[in-house]
């Protein structure tokens, strides 16, 4: 799917990063990392394994505390804000988890309904079925209401695990390795999916990966992270036009088409 750019609004940061550092112990893990993202914009965050993008997501999540810097997630420090707001927060940021996580003793519908009961009490039984068959339309799954996750494919369950957070109607979606796993056709499929999903419910992404195919497919811009910052932004061709070795066999390991 051609992206068009048309949907970014650049006067409305929702996430923006400042001189952020963690380390754990002696491994010093984000060094300096600086990043805004804008309103309607698909980042992708690519790094190889251990640099530290899981750690990032989870930081703007608020599931980690930074050592210093400042993370504004929707105009909030989540470093300062209390319990309480940093639970609302969340419920503004849908997670796409590598594992689609859904429970497998629950069908599709019931995996579906769980987020909603929990946090939005006072639904009736017929808001409760035309959000989970609006989140099922989204993903192009409605057909599969009654199945369980044991019935259904790795791209499928993917699938089910991205309805499960725009039920949520989630401004920032966050997902950790979605192509992980899944042969080329599936992983095109979802790669569609997070273009469409932006497109639908004019969501900001954070899309973490090492998969370049997902990476350009989805990606308005890029963000690789090398020795705990990044090491260049840019479009596809402008990150990987650059001269910078690390960069050149990033690209060679791991470009597939
Ligand atoms: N809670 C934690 N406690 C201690 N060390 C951690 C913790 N979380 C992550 N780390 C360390 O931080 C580093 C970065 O981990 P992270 O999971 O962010 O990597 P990644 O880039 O997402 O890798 P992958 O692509 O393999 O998922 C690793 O060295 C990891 O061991």
């Amino acid at each position: 799917m051609e992206k068009k750019n048309k949907h970014i609004d650049r006067t409305k940061k929702v996430i923006s990063i400042h001189d952020l550092y963690k380390s754990f112990g002696t491994n010093h893990v984000l060094r300096g990392i600086n990043l805004d993202v804008y309103q309607g914009e698909n980042v992708v965050v690519l790094g190889r394994s251990g640099t530290g993008k899981s750690v990032l997501i989870k930081i703007i999540a608020g599931l980690l505390k930074p050592d210093s810097g400042t993370v504004n997630v929707l105009e909030q420090d989540v470093a300062k804000i209390s319990y309480q707001e940093l639970e609302q927060l969340r419920l503004r940021i849908g997670f796409s988890f590598q594992s689609s996580a859904l429970y497998d003793s629950m069908t599709v519908r019931e995996n579906l309904e769980f987020p909603l009961l929990r946090n939005s009490k006072d639904l009736s039984r017929e808001q409760l079925t035309q959000a989970v068959e609006n989140a099922l339309e989204a993903v192009g799954l409605s057909q599969t209401i009654n199945q369980w996750p044991a019935e259904l494919s790795g791209g499928q369950r993917k699938r089910i695990g991205i309805a499960r957070t725009l039920i949520m109607q989630p401004a920032i979606m966050l997902y950790d390795e979605p192509t992980a796993g899944l042969d080329p056709i599936t992983s095109m499929e979802i790669n569609d999916l997070i273009n469409e999903v932006q497109e639908r419910f004019n969501t900001s992404s954070i899309i973490i990966t090492h998969d370049l195919t997902c990476a350009k497919a989805t990606g308005d811009r890029l963000a690789v992270l090398l020795d705990g910052r990044f090491a260049k932004e840019g479009t596809f061709e402008e990150v990987f036009a650059s001269d910078d070795e690390r960069l050149k066999s990033f690209y060679d390991y791991n470009f597939i088409t």
